[in-house]
């Protein structure tokens, strides 16, 4: 059975073990001491060489809007039976914390903070189920999108996935993350009016079927609408399609603006060769031919390398559902927290792959760019209190590898987070759409190609500096300590 419940709320939005913390957390007066939570994840997707960060936006609504409604309350109460005098605390409950982040459209690696939470404890482990949910998704939709549009060049990309989304808010949001990441337009509709997208789009095969043949069906179309795209693959490409789609741009001439045709099946090299061929001898050498069906950048690349004349590319599957690589591994960790004494002390999870074990600490991260080629050399992450650009000689090495190393001069340290909430409150103004893409292609020109091809690409250097590394060693060190004693028996955590 669905209920509906008219004020339902993103709050509930969360694993189960999450409330159950900020119970115990509660009960033992510990809920308000701060704590610093970061985001990242550790591998890149699709075997790529970056990223493209996105969600930004949703995770700032969320934050804003995070309240237990009175049903969710009454949902915790009467089916999950919490205790009243937590259900009390949970109903005056905002998010009133900081949050630092990078914006929408940056560059992003592995093993770097995207966003860092600093929050009363409670708090900052409410949210960490919604805001994975949501970077994981966007940034991995982004980075597909930057993978497709980099396979296309100048030539445009547009997103056809709704209808095999999974479900809505994919649709929506992922969308929105492909133009970040460089397509040019969305079929989706709704996704246009609330972000305020380009939406562009052709018709199906129904339309052919429904008027029974290609000439009477692009006619009707064309009588109504300008910027023509025929779709030619209902019956016959070659020789039924093509036909009928010149002949009709003859007959209404400038009225309908004829773009071009869509190819949706068959031999799409072959037959976009072939239709190119027939195009230019009826004299439309402008009109635009759009291939789809299934495409992604690995059939793309193919495609031009066999020489198929296409001018534009609709994608859907295999953008909006990140088919190849469906999940991108974002985790939420706590990196320091306040003890009783009111001092934050940084804590550190250990793990026998040294890539799993966390950097503790209060962080900052840094792009190094050389000024003299305007490349950037490697992120760097540092302490709160660390300032590299005060540096004239900045040491930077592998943070597992430490002999990979090299010294940067004459670069600027550019500060990649952003404060974005202020004791709960929205202080960011996130830019348009348009305003993140052109922001996402401006910063790919800072990469150097060997972290762009999209196969086997360079590692990018993500450093930690030596006083975070010193940091991280002395937690690990802390912490064997401290199993050392409790394996004896001898002390406790
Ligand atoms: N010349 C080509 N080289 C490589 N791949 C191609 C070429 N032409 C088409 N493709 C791709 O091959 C796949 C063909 O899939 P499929 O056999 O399902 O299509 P179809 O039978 O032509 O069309 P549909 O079943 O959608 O009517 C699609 O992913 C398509 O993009
Ligand atoms: O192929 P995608 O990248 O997912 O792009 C979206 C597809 O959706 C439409 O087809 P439709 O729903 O009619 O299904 P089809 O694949 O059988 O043509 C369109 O003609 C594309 O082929
Ligand atoms: O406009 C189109 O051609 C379109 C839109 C969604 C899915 N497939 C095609």
């Amino acid at each position: 059975m669905t209920i509906n419940y008219s004020d339902d709320s993103l709050a509930l939005h969360t694993d189960l073990y999450q409330i159950n913390m900020a119970e115990s957390y509660w009960a033992d007066g510990i809920h308000n001491r701060k704590a610093v939570f970061e985001l990242y994840f550790r591998k890149l997707p699709f075997g790529n060489g970056y990223a493209i960060f996105a969600g930004l936006e949703r995770m700032l609504r969320y934050l804003r809007d995070f309240k237990f409604s009175a049903s969710d309350i009454a949902y915790l109460r009467d089916e999950l039976h919490f205790k009243d005098d937590f259900i009390d605390y949970l109903k005056d409950l905002r998010f009133t914390g900081d949050v630092y982040s990078m914006i929408e459209g940056e560059l992003v690696f592995g093993n770097e903070p995207i966003v860092r939470i600093e929050a009363p404890l409670v708090e900052a482990q409410l949210v960490e189920t919604a805001l994975l949910n949501i970077v994981n998704y966007q940034t991995l939709i982004a980075t597909k999108a930057s993978r497709i549009k980099n396979v296309a060049g100048n030539q445009t990309v547009m997103e056809f996935g709704t209808r095999r989304a999974q479900e809505m808010d994919a649709a929506i949001w992922g969308t929105r993350a492909a133009i970040i990441g460089g397509f040019s337009s969305t079929s989706n509709v709704r996704a246009g009016k609330l972000f305020d997208l380009p939406v562009s789009g052709t018709h199906a095969h129904s339309l052919v079927q429904a008027y029974r043949s290609d000439y009477e069906a692009f006619h009707a179309y064309a009588r109504r609408h300008k910027d023509c795209v025929f779709l030619v693959d209902t019956y016959n490409t070659l020789k039924s399609g093509v036909p009928s789609a010149i002949q009709v741009a003859k007959e209404l001439g400038d009225t309908i603006n004829f773009i071009g045709i869509r190819l949706d099946s068959g031999d799409i090299a072959f037959l976009s060769k072939a239709a190119r061929k027939m195009l230019d001898e009826a004299g439309f050498p402008e009109a635009k031919i759009v291939v789809s069906n299934d495409l992604d950048e690995y059939t793309m690349l193919n495609l031009k390398a066999q020489g198929a004349k296409v001018d534009m590319w609709g994608i859907g599957t295999k953008i909006i559902t990140a088919y190849d690589q469906p999940a991108l591994g974002a985790v939420y960790k706590i990196v320091s927290s306040e003890n009783d004494k009111g001092e934050m002390i940084d804590s550190i999870k250990i793990s026998a792959n040294a890539e799993k074990v966390t950097t503790p600490g209060r962080k900052k991260l840094y792009r190094i760019i050389d000024r003299e080629n305007g490349r950037a050399e490697g992120d760097y992450i540092t302490m709160y209190d660390e300032e590299p650009q005060a540096e004239e000689r900045l040491k930077m090495f592998h943070p597992v590898h430490t002999f990979i190393s090299k010294f940067v001069t004459n670069f600027e340290a550019k500060n990649l987070h952003t404060k974005v909430v202020e004791n709960g409150k929205i202080i960011y103004t996130s830019p348009t759409v348009k305003a993140m893409k052109s922001y996402a292609k401006d910063n790919l020109e800072l990469l150097w190609d060997e972290y762009k091809r999209s196969m086997n690409p360079e590692e990018y250097p993500v450093d930690l500096s030596q006083k975070c590394w010193d940091n991280k060693m002395g937690n690990i060190e802390r912490v064997k300590e401290m199993v050392e004693k409790v394996s004896k028996g001898i002390g406790g955590f």
